[in-house]
């Protein structure tokens, strides 16, 4: 039989360990975390997430701030925000939404996020630590640290003699998906548009994650008997069949017909993505504790 990986169930045991941690901070210390997270421009999917990242800091007992800028908003004036943010005592954890509109440079700043506060994981201190075997200090990327927690689920903590391949070599989750992967002992190998036959790569794979933005590009006939499928991806398809001008959300994986070979499979939605937003909360929890010189929780 094969399982269908419930993300969001294990999003809501992440929340609500969070919730614990953070009221055992505040009644400790006096403070509570505190989540700044900032947006610019006006695209639809990115509110609808940074919404829910407010809402989910309010309900696991955090300062919650939220700054919404304008599409036309200048890297300087971007910076000076985040320099403020970096400055501000309550505030323990600064995310920036991606993608930025394309006259911003990210990388500055992302890089402009205090190691400490970069709750996203993605500042070259935290995305070298985690490199260096040394992400214990440091904070990691969310979507990774979600989907390692589902692979864990099913795997176990040590995947010695295990072949993982991740098909998406970003900074933001194939980068580091691949090194949790390998701290657990996996054999990893990173795919990506110009490797040479990814299906029989990924025919070899143990654990496979895919990560590449490309609906259902994974077929069965890619899928080792038994596998541990982890779908990441996020696409939005025509619907014609639920009416005219309708969408629905598919993953990098054909889910059907990958489920019929796999042990266990993610879907989309409701696998790795229910994850992003719980292991945010996650991190902001580690960083205020480390703020206030307490050992911080594990998730
Ligand atoms: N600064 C960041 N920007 C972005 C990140 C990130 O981790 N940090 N990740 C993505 C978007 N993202 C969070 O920001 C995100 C994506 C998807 C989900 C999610 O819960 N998806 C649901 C389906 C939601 C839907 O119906 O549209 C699911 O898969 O079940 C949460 C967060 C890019 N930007």
């Amino acid at each position: 039989m094969t399982t269908v990986i419930d993300g969001k169930k294990t999003a809501a045991s992440v929340v609500e360990a969070v919730t614990v941690a953070a009221a055992a901070l505040e009644r400790d210390t006096g403070r509570r975390p505190g989540l700044a997270v900032v947006i610019v421009g006006n695209d639809p999917a990115s509110h609808a997430y940074v919404s829910s990242k407010s809402r989910m800091a309010k309900q696991c007992g955090f300062k919650s701030v939220q700054h919404t800028l304008a599409e036309e908003t200048s890297q300087q004036e971007l910076m000076e925000l985040v320099a403020t943010l970096n400055a501000d005592p309550e505030i323990d954890g600064v995310l920036v939404q991606l993608p930025l509109p394309k006259h911003l440079n990210s990388e500055a700043v992302i890089q402009s996020i205090l190691p400490e506060k970069d709750v996203d994981g993605l500042h070259v201190v935290n995305a070298g630590k985690l490199a260096t075997g040394d992400a214990e200090t440091g904070l990691v990327s969310c979507t990774p640290a979600g989907a390692m927690i589902l692979v864990r689920q099913i795997r176990g903590p040590d995947l010695s003699g295990l072949n993982a391949l991740v098909i998406g070599r970003s900074n933001l989750f194939g980068k580091p998906m691949a090194q949790l992967l390998l701290a657990a002992n996996a054999t990893v190998t990173i795919g990506h548009s110009k490797s040479r036959d990814l299906p029989a790569l990924a025919r070899q794979a143990d654990i496979l994650v895919a990560a590449v933005g490309r609906p259902e590009m994974v077929k069965a006939d890619w899928v080792k008997p038994g596998a541990t499928v982890i779908d990441v991806g996020i696409n939005r398809v025509a619907a014609p069949e639920k009416g005219e001008g309708k969408t629905r959300l598919v993953g990098d994986v054909a889910f059907a017909e990958c489920a019929a070979v796999a042990g266990a499979i993610s879907p989309v939605p409701g696998g790795v993505g229910p994850m992003t937003i719980a292991m945010l909360m996650a991190n902001t929890v580690i960083a205020a504790y480390r703020a206030q010189n307490k050992p911080a929780p594990k998730f």
